[in-house]
């Protein structure tokens, strides 16, 4: 995908329908009879304005989806959290979501949130036909009698550009591509307000992938639903995500409105980001970083990328780097960018 052409003018700022502050979520393991903390998601603060697809990147393993587990508050041993702030905003009411119970949260999760998570199309039941499905998961949380629901899935499937004969077919009788629109349709039909979607095109070929992400462009448009979007693919990013966070190795290192992000990235590990990925004519050797990322149960003291990073200096290996506003929308953690005494 051209990354280049597709970048979209950022929104104004409104109103968050998220605020995370100082977020911490840790695995603890046992190994040798001894605990481990597997420092996954480390002192993250963000927020997420109405209306608006939040994009979170970074490669494997840096705590993309812990983050988004710990956010919507999916969260099982060994994974806990450790410390922080998750606060939804739906119709004017504040949710945390820590003090919600069990039923709470689930009554949550159908009316206003919905999550995507990773190799969600294998939700689908392979025995049973889709509408099943559809009944199964959504018919109790709308509140409606059986004509008006059927009635309101086919719309709902129509609106994006399903034929809503799908309802009849076993899942194995459609592609993968379908198989991942329907599966959207129904995390979608009972239209939440917050959509949480986890590497949804990472299976799919090029070609399906642009349609798996322009439905969910449509998605937003038509409903007015904010995203929070996980995937490792830039080029994604620029075609779905106004606004991009960058994690490495559990904390998020930059941030900024989309085309900021692309055109004038601060932090090397976002400039290396940008910089690898790949432009039509351009046939140049992409450099690559030196080192690996480092393990999140024994990270390095300081900033975390300071033992790949060029710009290195002295302090980076013994402070954290404070994630800092280096204009409107555009947050950086490096010491080299902001100044050693920020
Ligand atoms: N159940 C678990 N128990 C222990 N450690 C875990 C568990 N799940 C994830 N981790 C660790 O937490 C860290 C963050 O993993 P996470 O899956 O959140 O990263 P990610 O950025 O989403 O990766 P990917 O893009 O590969 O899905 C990794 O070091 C991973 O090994």
């Amino acid at each position: 995908m051209q990354t280049e052409a597709l970048l979209h003018t950022p929104k104004a700022a409104s109103e968050p329908i998220l605020a995370v502050e100082n977020l911490k979520a840790y695995y603890t393991t046992k190994a040798f009879g001894i605990d481990r903390d597997i420092r996954a998601v480390d002192d993250i603060s963000l927020t997420i304005a109405k209306g608006e697809i939040y994009g979170v990147a970074g490669e494997s393993s840096s705590g993309k989806t812990s983050l988004i587990k710990t956010i919507v508050g999916a969260i099982r041993p060994p994974l806990h959290v450790v410390g922080g702030s998750v606060c939804f905003n739906f119709e004017g009411q504040a949710y945390n979501i820590y003090d919600l119970g069990p039923d709470e949260l689930q009554t949550i999760r159908w009316r206003h949130l919905s999550y995507i998570m990773q190799g969600s199309m294998n939700v689908l039941n392979p025995v049973r036909r889709i509408k099943h499905s559809f009944f199964d998961f959504a018919f109790a949380h709308m509140g409606l009698d059986r004509a008006t629901f059927w009635d309101k899935v086919r719309e709902h499937l129509r609106r994006l550009d399903l034929d809503p004969g799908v309802l009849d077919s076993y899942p194995h009788q459609l592609s993968g591509g379908m198989r991942q629109r329907t599966t959207i349709a129904l995390a979608t039909v009972c239209t939440p307000e917050f959509i949480v979607a986890d590497e949804p095109t990472t299976a799919l070929d090029v070609i399906v992938q642009r349609d798996v992400l322009t439905m969910l462009r449509d998605i937003q448009r038509d409903l007015g639903s904010s995203f929070l979007f996980v995937t490792h693919d830039m080029s994604v990013h620029a075609t779905v995500s106004d606004r991009i966070g960058i994690v490495y190795a559990g904390r998020l290192v930059e941030e900024a409105d989309t085309p900021t992000l692309f055109r004038g990235a601060r932090h090397p590990y976002t400039q290396h980001l940008v910089a690898s990925l790949p432009k039509i004519g351009d046939a140049t050797r992409r450099a690559s970083l030196s080192g690996r990322p480092p393990s999140l149960a024994d990270p390095p003291a300081g900033c975390r990328f300071h033992p790949r990073c060029p710009l290195a200096m002295d302090i980076c290996s013994k402070q954290v780097p404070p994630l800092n506003p280096l204009a409107p929308r555009h947050r950086v953690a490096c010491f080299a960018v902001s100044g050693a005494t920020s």
